[in-house]
C-alpha cells in the first residue's frame, strides 16, 4: 500500500486499490483518513449534525452517507445562498485535532467563492423557472418515450428500434442525473432505469467524482481500473490497457449497466433496496403491453440495456474530463490549488453540446458550472456564462473548450499517456492567482 499523499490530500485513499472497491467502501476509506473524530468534518471544524439530519433540507441521506467523513468539499459546492453556513455554527462542537487530509481551499478572495458571490446574486434577478420547466418537460418525455420504444422493440423485432430504444433510455437516466444532485424528487429515480442506483451515484459521481475529479480519490477512475486506465502512471497499464483498450474498451462500454448491477449483488448485497426493482419495470410494460413470451421480452431488453449501456459509457467518457490535455493525478498541479481552480485544471468543456439545452441535459453538457453548482438545473447553467467568464477573466484563466469528437479522440490519447507532466500545464496564462 503506497503511503504517499496525493496532488490534493496528505494521505494515499485507504482501500482506493481494495479488489473489492465499491461506493461503501471509498466512504469507509473517507471515514479512516478525513480526521472527522466520527461526526462530520468542515474545513478545520468537527460538528455533531445528529439531531439536523432529519431536517436537512436537502433530504437526509447525504448526511447519513458522510457521517465520519470530512464534508468540506460537499458543502461548499452543494449551497450556493448563506444560510447553511450560518445554520452551520450551531452545531460546532470542537476544532478538528488534525489538518485537513485534502488541500484544495476555498478562500474568500479565491475564484471559487468569488464567482459563487456573483452566481448568489444573478440567480435573484434571473428566470430560473423556466428553463427548468424545459428541463422537466424534456426529461418526462424521455420516460415516457423508454417505455413506449421498448415496447415498439418488442413487437417489430427491429435491431434498429431497439437500439432507438438503449438511446433513449441512456438519455432518460441522464437527464435524470440532473435530478439527483438536488434535494429528494422523484425524477432521480429514473436514473434507476438503467440499473445504476441513483444513490451510488450521488457517492460515486456527486461526493466523488464532481469534488476530486480524475485524483486518486475519483471512483469514476479507480472503478474503471484495471480495464480503463487514465491516469498517467506506467505502473498501472500496460501496453494492452493502453492500446488494446481502444478496441475492447467499447465492448466494456456495453456491460457496465449490467456489471454493475451484478457487483452489487456480489459485493453491496446489503445495500440493496426496493429501488432496486425499478429497472425490471421496463420488461414488465413490454410484457403487460404486448403478452410475448418470457424469453423474447428478456433477449428484447438485453439488447436495449446493451445498447443503452454503450451509449451512456460514449457520452460519458468523453464529457469533459479524459482530454490528454487535462490535468489527471500525477501531472503537476498547483499548490494549495482553490477548489474552483482545480475543477477548471481537471475539465475541458464541449462547446458544441453547450450550445442546446436539451444536448446539455442529455450529454452532461455545460460540463465545468454543473460540477462546481451541482444543485442547479442544467438549463439554467448558460446564463451563468457571463459571470463565469468575466471571474476567470479577473483571475487571469482561459475557458477551455473543444467539440465532443476532439473529446473522445483526446480520451483515447489519455488511455495511451503514460508520462505525467512535471511542469504545472493547467489553464492558466499568468502566474497570478
Ligand atoms: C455532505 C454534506 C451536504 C450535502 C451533500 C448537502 C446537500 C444539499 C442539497 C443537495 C441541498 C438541496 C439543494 C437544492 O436542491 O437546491 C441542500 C440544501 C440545504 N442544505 Fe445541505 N448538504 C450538506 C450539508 C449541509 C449542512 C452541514 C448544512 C447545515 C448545517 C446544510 C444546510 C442546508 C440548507 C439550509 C439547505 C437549503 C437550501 C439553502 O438554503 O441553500 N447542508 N443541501
Amino acid at each position: 500500500m503506497p503511503t504517499a499523499g496525493t496532488s490534493i490530500s496528505r494521505k494515499y485513499p485507504s482501500l482506493r486499490n481494495s479488489s473489492k472497491r465499491t461506493q461503501y467502501s471509498w466512504l469507509e476509506g473517507r471515514r479512516l483518513d478525513d480526521g472527522a473524530e466520527g461526526l462530520w468534518r468542515v474545513h478545520d471544524g468537527i460538528y455533531d449534525l445528529t439531531d439536523f439530519v432529519e431536517h436537512h433540507p436537502g433530504g437526509r441521506e447525504w448526511l447519513e452517507m458522510t457521517k465520519g467523513t470530512d464534508i468540506t468539499e460537499a458543502f461548499e459546492a452543494h449551497h450556493i445562498s448563506e444560510i447553511p453556513e450560518k445554520l452551520l455554527e450551531k452545531f460546532k462542537i470542537r476544532d478538528a485535532k488534525e489538518p485537513r487530509n485534502f488541500t484544495l481551499t476555498f478562500k474568500d478572495d479565491g475564484f471559487y467563492r468569488t464567482l459563487k458571490r456573483r452566481v448568489r446574486e444573478k440567480l435573484k434577478n434571473i428566470d430560473t423557472a423556466t428553463p427548468a420547466k424545459l428541463s422537466n418537460l424534456y426529461t418526462d418525455t424521455l420516460l415516457i418515450l423508454t417505455y413506449v420504444t421498448a415496447v415498439a422493440a418488442l413487437v417489430t423485432q427491429s435491431y434498429i428500434v431497439g437500439a432507438l430504444a438503449g438511446t433513449i433510455l441512456t438519455l432518460a437516466a441522464v437527464s435524470s442525473h440532473n435530478y439527483f444532485h438536488r434535494r429528494n424528487n422523484w425524477r432521480m429515480y429514473i436514473f434507476n432505469l438503467c440499473f445504476m442506483n441513483y444513490k451510488e451515484w450521488r457517492i460515486s459521481h456527486a461526493l466523488s467524482h464532481h469534488l476530486y475529479p480524475n485524483s486518486l480519490h475519483d471512483l469514476e477512475i479507480s472503478l474503471g481500473e484495471p480495464f480503463l486506465c487514465w491516469l498517467p502512471d506506467p505502473k498501472i497499464k500496460n501496453i494492452v490497457q493502453r492500446y488494446v483498450s481502444w478496441i475492447y474498451g467499447p465492448i466494456i462500454y456495453s456491460f457496465i449497466f449490467i456489471s454493475e448491477f451484478v457487483k452489487k449483488l456480489v459485493l453491496s448485497k446489503n445495500h440493496l433496496a426496493l429501488d432496486d426493482l425499478i429497472p425490471f419495470t421496463v420488461p414488465l410494460v413490454m410484457y403487460l403491453a404486448t403478452g410475448e413470451n418470457f424469453t423474447t421480452v428478456v433477449n428484447t431488453w438485453l439488447y436495449i440495456i446493451f445498447c443503452a449501456s454503450f451509449l451512456f459509457a460514449l457520452i460519458g467518457f468523453n464529457a469533459s474530463h479524459h482530454h490528454s490535455g487535462v490535468v489527471h493525478e500525477g501531472d503537476a498541479i498547483r499548490e494549495n490549488s482553490d477548489w474552483g481552480i482545480y475543477q477548471m485544471d481537471t475539465s475541458m468543456d464541449r462547446s458544441d453540446i453547450n450550445k442546446s439545452h436539451f444536448f446539455t441535459l442529455t450529454f452532461f453538457g455545460q460540463h465545468i458550472l454543473h460540477h462546481i453548482f451541482p444543485t442547479l438545473d442544467h438549463g439554467v447553467l448558460a446564463q451563468l456564462q457571463p459571470e463565469f467568464l468575466e471571474t476567470l477573466r479577473e483571475f487571469e484563466y482561459e475557458f477551455r473548450a473543444c467539440s465532443w469528437f476532439e473529446h473522445i479522440v483526446e480520451q483515447h490519447k489519455q488511455l495511451a499517456r503514460i508520462q505525467p507532466r512535471t511542469e504545472y500545464k493547467g489553464l492558466v496564462k499568468t502566474k497570478k492567482q
